[in-house]
């Protein structure tokens, strides 16, 4: 099967919109995204390496937003609505850049290998390498442990950085064979990094189709059988109280979860946050501490923060 491509080169300002429109009202398939920033950023966080910019093939002067469609679709009439609706956002006062939209098509397997060619063992620590499903990995330590991964369309390949501090937070904290809960799962990355490390049980809870799907998928793939996964929005239907509950979430989210802490964790329980941008630390450490709890531990990588957190009185 091929795949539709559409590129649009436009302006950061407009990312979140065509995400949005591309997949709540055109149903894309999936959509990517190449920042000039990111590029610039990536010299700016390894320190010491100037990237040479220029040396770049194709560097976006802006953004470049990619929406994959079924090759089914009417490619003129999607390039119609597109320009429609940087023309909409335009008159909203956004900055559209360029806003040149362009279609080609690949064949499916290409998305495929292009995809798999990003995606490589990742050797994270001296307990845990996340290898992807087609991947051989060869652990230099006999007992590192190795989570297995296809994170299909869900969030969680073991590559971000929200998610290695959450992962830094469970080799720090989880030294007992302790319950854990991972609110958010994506591909369900924490849950299983929970029962490798020797968690007891865990429960894995989404609020997405996809996640739930890849999440069983992957726990399946790991042949794990203390894991359950549940689909709820953060702990509204969990009724149990955990030793552990992780979340990689954005703050906003993690706002309405703090409230929810206190009657699902165990006396002497922890809790992992990340997933928060550095601008947005103090709205987190207030609603923390007017809830009772305190940060024990903070970490930093880029602009993301990773907590970990316990009762104020323990
Ligand atoms: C940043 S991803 C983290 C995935 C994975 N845990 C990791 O660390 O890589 C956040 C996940 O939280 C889920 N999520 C967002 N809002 C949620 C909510 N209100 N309740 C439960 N899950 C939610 C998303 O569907 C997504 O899978």
């Amino acid at each position: 099967m091929k795949l539709l491509i559409i590129k649009i080169e436009t302006s950061h300002e407009v990312e979140d919109a065509l995400n949005i429109y591309s997949h709540d009202v055109l149903k894309c398939l999936g959509t990517e995204t190449r920042k000039r920033s990111d590029f610039e950023q990536a010299g700016w966080e390894s320190d010491s390496t100037i990237v040479k910019l220029d040396e770049i093939k194709d560097l976006p002067e802006d953004l470049e937003f990619l929406a994959y469609f079924d090759m089914v679709q009417d490619q003129a009439e999607l390039v119609k609505k597109y320009q429609k609706k940087l023309s909409e956002l335009e008159g909203y006062g956004l900055k559209i850049g360029q806003a040149k939209v362009t279609a080609s098509y690949i064949k499916d397997e290409d998305w495929n290998t292009v995809w798999q060619k990003f995606y490589h063992p990742i050797d994270f620590s001296r307990h845990l390498a996340i290898v992807p499903e087609w991947e051989e990995y060869q652990p230099a330590f006999k007992d590192q442990n190795i989570i297995k991964l296809d994170p299909g369309l869900a969030f969680g390949t073991g590559s971000h950085k929200t998610t290695q501090l959450a992962l830094l937070g469970l080799e720090q904290i989880l030294v007992k064979p302790e319950t854990v809960c991972d609110v958010g799962t994506g591909s369900g990355i924490l849950a299983i990094a929970s029962s490798v490390l020797g968690a007891s049980s865990v429960l894995a809870t989404d609020i997405s189709d996809e996640a739930i799907t890849a999440a069983n998928e992957n726990i399946s793939l790991n042949n794990l059988t203390n894991i359950k996964v549940q689909k709820t929005n953060l702990l509204n239907q969990v009724k149990s109280k955990y030793d552990i509950i992780v979340a990689n979430i954005l703050a906003e989210i993690l706002l309405d979860l703090i409230p929810e802490l206190n009657e699902h964790l165990n006396s002497n329980g922890k809790v992992i946050f990340s997933g928060i941008d550095c601008d947005q630390i103090e709205k987190i450490r207030t609603a923390l501490t007017t809830n009772g709890f305190q940060i024990i531990l903070s970490m930093q990588q880029g602009r993301w923060i990773g907590l970990i957190i316990e009762r104020k009185d323990n």
